[in-house]
């Protein structure tokens, strides 16, 4: 877990003793000028900071203590600076939210609030900090393809090692995981790469066209054919030739296929010539092809000769992160296209995209990020802009809620937990909450909480 490191700054030592009581579960350093507060800062990194606005040597002012922000700021801008003001200086507290201060509370100082406002800025400077490390640990993209995951990276590895061979390789995984992706590094990373890359997805294309399609057609070899045209095998001359889809093929053309693989030549479809054609074979399916030919349904002498190595595509929900990863690559391409500044994924979207199973893969994220670039506000991309549910509480702050809103709610909480623990006894609630008897009277007013009788 990440060190919750805080800085407490205040130039009464009685007020920082106090404090420190109340952050027991916290590393927490003390300063009480501008200066010993920046040698802290710099010192140890703090994720939250709160500052009393008042320093020496003009403790009555906010100069000192807005200068020592500003500086604060500028030595470390991920920390999360709390200003505390006098309760007349709303103006300071404005100004310190301008120059940069996540939130300000007002004294006297009540531990238990102050507690929920440092906890609130640690959970978002910890979000913070984890959108900095997935985008430094961003790999390189190798060919396009972006990942952070092993067994990806493992994939990718082999993909290096089997590009420069004219071994046939079979890519097998659900659709939208990025089979073509991997069958364009294969030809890209070979020897074939100046010559075409020609990929025919053999399920879009009706039985009776397919043949043509692949082997090509000699004018006048059914009605129609007014001209000669070239298949896909012939157009990927000294390439490769990317069969997507293999598993649909019918039966009668798999025989052909067969034929070609063996023999390397192929006959236009009403022609006489046998045409000599090298290519390099890749073919993908999202079926398992082992329990089509258990149904009769796929030739297993073809099965051998297309995959002589075969490499499995990982589903997308068994990649960890790489959701976010790809989320955060797509929002940046996509922001590109629509000449947009660059979106941040908001925490409920975060916890929204590592939830979701993807059954759609690439594809799905691709299109649910396109949307959501669209859509979004100017606070970020969230749960919603993506099409998806917002989970359900969690760890994350809701984002949909203002900071007034997530006080009051963390307030009632806190009220309605101690006053269940005393029993609705008042004097005990007050004790653990740290507030007096009156402020227990005004919060049970304000929240609409009835004791238990
Ligand atoms: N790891 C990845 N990094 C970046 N983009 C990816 C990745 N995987 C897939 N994509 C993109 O997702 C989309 C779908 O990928 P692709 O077409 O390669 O999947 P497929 O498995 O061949 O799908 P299908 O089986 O439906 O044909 C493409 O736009 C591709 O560029």
């Amino acid at each position: 877990m990440t060190a919750r490191t805080l800085l407490l700054v205040d130039d009464d030592p009685a007020i920082l003793r106090g404090l420190k009581w109340s952050f027991e579960d916290w590393e927490v350093h003390t300063a009480s000028d501008r200066e010993s507060a920046l040698r802290q800062v710099k010192a140890h990194r703090p994720a939250v900071v709160t500052l009393d606005l008042g320093l020496p040597p003009a403790p009555d002012d906010a100069v000192e203590g807005l200068r020592t922000l500003a500086e604060i700021l500028a030595a470390a801008p991920d920390t999360k600076v709390i200003v505390v003001t006098g309760n007349e200086e709303r103006a300071h507290a404005v100004r310190a939210i301008a120059l940069g201060a996540y939130d300000f509370y007002q004294k006297p100082i009540d531990g238990q609030v102050l507690g929920l406002i440092v906890d609130r800025a640690f959970n978002v400077w910890q979000l913070e900090a984890e959108n900095r490390r997935l985008q430094q640990a961003r790999e390189p993209s190798f060919q396009g393809i972006v990942t952070g995951d092993d067994g990806m990276l493992a994939l990718c590895r082999t993909v290096e090692k089997v590009a420069p061979t004219d071994i046939s390789v079979l890519l097998l995984g659900e659709s939208g995981t990025g089979k073509e992706l991997f069958a364009r590094a294969l030809h890209d990373l070979g020897p074939r790469r100046r010559a075409p890359f020609v990929a025919i997805n053999c399920a879009a294309i009706p039985e009776n066209l397919l043949e043509s399609e692949l082997f090509g057609h000699e004018r006048g070899a059914f009605t129609g054919a007014v001209r000669q045209v070239k298949g896909k095998i012939e157009t990927a001359q000294k390439g490769t030739l990317f069969l997507d889809e293999i598993g649909d093929m019918p039966m009668s053309l798999q025989v052909k296929l067969l034929r070609f693989i063996q023999e390397r030549v192929i006959e236009r479809v009403g022609g006489r010539e046998p045409i000599p054609v090298d290519v390099r074979i890749v073919c993908a399916t999202h079926q398992d092809l082992e329990a089509r030919i258990r149904d009769g349904a796929f030739r297993e002498d073809l099965f051998y000769r297309i995959g002589e190595m075969a490499l499995n595509i990982p589903p997308l929900r068994d990649r960890g992160d790489d959701c976010v990863l790809l989320a955060r690559h797509l929002i940046d391409k996509f922001s590109a296209d629509h000449g947009r500044r660059r979106l941040q994924l908001s925490p409920d979207a975060l916890g929204a995209l590592r939830r979701h199973p993807w059954m759609g893969n690439v594809r799905e994220l691709e299109n649910r990020i396109k949307r959501a670039v669209i859509l979004a506000g100017g606070q970020g991309i969230t749960a919603a802009d993506m099409g998806l549910a917002a989970p359900a509480g969690g760890d994350a702050p809701e984002p949909s809620a203002t900071l007034q809103q997530a006080r009051d709610e963390a307030e009632r909480k806190a009220l309605s937990s101690a006053l269940a623990l005393s029993a609705g006894n008042l004097s005990a609630a007050a004790k653990i909450l740290g507030v007096s008897r009156p402020t227990i009277y005004s919060l049970l007013k304000q929240h609409n909480v009835n004791t238990p009788s």
